[in-house]
């Protein structure tokens, strides 16, 4: 069993523009390679858990969306950054169109991708770190039962309901190796 690191993808890894589905609006946050390069020097796997009802919501297909990922995950493997999971929820249980339109296990705040990460990569949540932009990021942390839940201000923007559900705020992902020594 290792620990991991699980990392919301927008506020966390690029800029939430909102609904990011295409390459030329995905903007990576600052620092992002580096900290990655350094949380898996340090022995945690890397899993990338995304809420995505855009798809849901009929704005971008899946497969639009296995593209941008595809694309993404090159970019990590360029920098020197094997990302071993990502986890995403096309759902939503008002505005999902056809079979989307579900109340899932899936969708932050519930904790079903960590879950079924933890299974497959076999991680220990119990030492085991998210890092995440908003509220629901960090209860589904919480209820996956994930110590250290760090928000970032990377993100739309911190609200006190997320402040009360993480461990700490920190700037950005760029922060968090460093942060993660400090304990
Ligand atoms: O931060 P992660 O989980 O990687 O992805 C979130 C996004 O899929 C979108 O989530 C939406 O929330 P709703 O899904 O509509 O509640 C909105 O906040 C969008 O602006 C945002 O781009
Ligand atoms: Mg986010
Ligand atoms: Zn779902």
């Amino acid at each position: 069993m290792s620990p991991a690191v699980f990392l919301d993808r927008d506020g966390v890894i690029n800029i939430d523009h909102g609904y990011v589905h295409q390459v030329d609006d995905f903007e990576y946050v600052e620092g992002v390679f580096d900290a990655c390069r350094s949380l898996k020097e340090m022995g945690y796997k890397l899993a990338v858990v995304t809420n995505q009802s855009g798809i849901a919501r009929g704005m971008y297909s899946e497969d639009q969306f296995h593209t941008l990922t595809e694309w993404m995950d090159w970019n990590f493997v360029d920098k020197g950054v094997e990302l071993d999971g990502i986890y995403y929820c096309p759902h939503h249980a008002e505005k999902g169109v056809g079979d989307y339109k579900q109340d899932c296990d899936c969708r932050k705040p519930k904790p079903g991708m960590m879950l079924t990460a933890a299974k497959f990569l076999k991680i220990d949540l119990s030492q085991s770190v998210m890092v995440g932009d908003k509220r629901d990021d960090m209860l589904a942390a919480q209820a996956a039962g994930i110590p250290t839940r760090i928000l970032v201000r990377t993100g739309k923007s911190v609200t006190d309901e997320a402040i009360a559900a993480a461990s700490v705020v920190l700037d950005s992902i760029a922060q968090v190796p460093g942060y993660l020594k400090s304990l």
